[in-house]
């Protein structure tokens, strides 16, 4: 067995430890290459390419799609990825459910929801087995809603490799840190950071410190991006130069290794004889890519009001509706809360959207008690909420002097679609029963006859 890696890791151990390089930018056309020379010059396919590599192209857009939203690279590769697939037989997909799989599994009745923590298991699971599907929506097969799932590793994968033809994937890392070895080079997160891995790009995840939890939106829509800022202007919120893609990075490693395929809501397996990670060299606008939130800046209300969470939107996949998401990756950072004369947390509302959160650290403010890191709600479509007890008693009655919310890092998965709840999810043993007696003890304020103070 030959394994290398080449560039975009600086190795400190022999055990995988080093640092990873990336490139900065959201959206850009990139270029990069492990050996020097791997990338032709001023053309995508010459007859031969140096160092006996092939050429492919990966269109994660129509290749008539308008020019912002094109998306499309070329791979220089030891094998094109035909030689990276063979006669697929279908496999168990555990847990993982896709859209509109989910519309009639739960027994459930409408309500709003909430779940602890979803505990990583004792038996092995990768990121293939530990996917855990709670919410599917749209239609995948059309290319519109999303699934949101939770995620539990306690295995990396060594020689087994994955990709999704369903979707996009956006991870959330919540406990320990993810590596993400692709085609297009390695990227690594930990918690308060995403990876986006676009549909069709081949990846497999390791462990860095130890099991590991996350938060998986599957968009089955258009891709992930950021969102106009309008009257915000051209700064703050997610910016760009802060989005980091991998630097070309390669294995030419020769052992049976096995290709997961999930495609149509199914999952299919094909034994491979080699790494499909082979890329030595790629340009293109179509790559994973990361993010840290922690580098989000916040915009809201400096005087009075709550805004809507629109203002913290990190990124979006829209649809054809203008201002209606596909799904919608929004986030609740760490800021100051200054508003006067101001109910301060989110009010009472009742959305057309569903909404789908989860904590990553800390504590979210319209849920002080319950609401805990790894957790995750479910508002969906017109279910009414708001904050707990807890939370409108002090903020109904709290000095206002500015407050800043520290060490915090919720985030929602909104989408336009109602959001169906898996089997699976519907009988959780972390599900909280008594979820809606949050509420419970809201009383009567009525009073005809007065007036709240100026
Ligand atoms: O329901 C929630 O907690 C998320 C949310 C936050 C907010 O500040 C305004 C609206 C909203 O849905
Ligand atoms: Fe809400």
């Amino acid at each position: 067995m030959t394994l290398q890696y080449v560039t975009g890791f600086v190795p400190t151990d022999d055990r995988g430890g080093g640092t990873l390089q990336y490139m900065s930018g959201f959206g850009n056309s990139f270029e990069t290459e492990a050996l020097a020379g791997a990338l032709p010059i001023g053309r995508n396919s010459p007859q031969k390419c140096n160092y006996g590599l092939y050429a492919e192209q990966l269109s994660g857009s129509p290749f008539t799609a308008p020019q912002a939203t094109n998306q499309r690279s070329w791979l220089y590769r030891i094998r094109p990825s035909v030689k990276h697939s063979g006669r697929y037989v279908k496999v168990d997909r555990g847990l993982i459910r896709t859209a509109p799989e989910a519309r009639n599994e739960s027994e459930l009745p409408i309500g709003q929801l909430r779940w602890d923590p979803t505990p990583i298991p004792s038996e092995p699971v990768t990121f293939v087995t530990g996917l855990q599907t709670i919410t599917t929506a749209g239609d995948a097969d059309t290319q519109v809603g999303m699934a949101a799932h939770m995620l539990v590793i306690n295995r990396s994968m060594t020689s087994e490799y994955f990709f999704n033809a369903d979707g996009e994937f956006l991870i959330v890392a919540q406990e320990n840190n993810l590596r993400f070895c692709t085609e297009f080079g390695r990227i690594e997160i930990e918690p308060g950071e995403i990876c986006i891995i676009p549909r069709g790009v081949v990846f497999k995840v390791e462990l860095v410190n130890g099991p590991a939890r996350a938060y998986v939106c599957e968009n089955y829509g258009g891709a992930f991006t950021v969102p106009d800022r309008g009257p915000i202007g051209a700064n703050c919120l997610a910016n760009s130069r802060d989005f980091l893609a991998p630097v070309a990075a390669y294995e030419d490693r020769e052992e049976p290794s096995t290709l997961f395929v999930k495609w149509g809501g199914e999952l299919y397996a094909t034994a491979i004889g080699q790494s499909p990670l082979d890329v030595v060299a790629w340009h293109g606008n179509y790559y994973p890519y990361k993010y840290d939130l922690r580098h989000f800046s916040p915009v809201g209300p400096i005087l009075f009001d709550h805004a809507d969470p629109s203002i913290f939107t990190v990124m979006t996949a829209p649809s054809e509706t203008p201002g209606t998401a596909n799904v919608d990756f929004v986030i609740f950072p760490e800021r100051w809360m200054v508003g006067e004369n101001t109910f301060r947390p989110p009010w009472y509302h009742r959305n057309i959207m569903s909404e789908f959160m989860g904590l990553i650290y800390g504590v979210y403010d319209a849920k002080p008690e319950g609401f805990v890191p790894g957790g995750m709600s479910l508002h969906n479509c017109m279910q009414s909420h708001g904050p707990d007890m807890t939370a409108f008693e002090h903020a109904s009655n709290g000095e206002q002097k500015p407050v800043k919310l520290t060490g915090t890092m919720a985030f929602m998965f909104e989408t336009r679609f109602p959001q169906r709840l898996t089997r699976h999810a519907s009988e959780l043993p972390t599900m909280q029963p008594n979820y809606i007696d949050c509420w419970a003890d809201l009383k009567k304020h009525f009073d005809p006859t007065r007036k709240a103070p100026k």
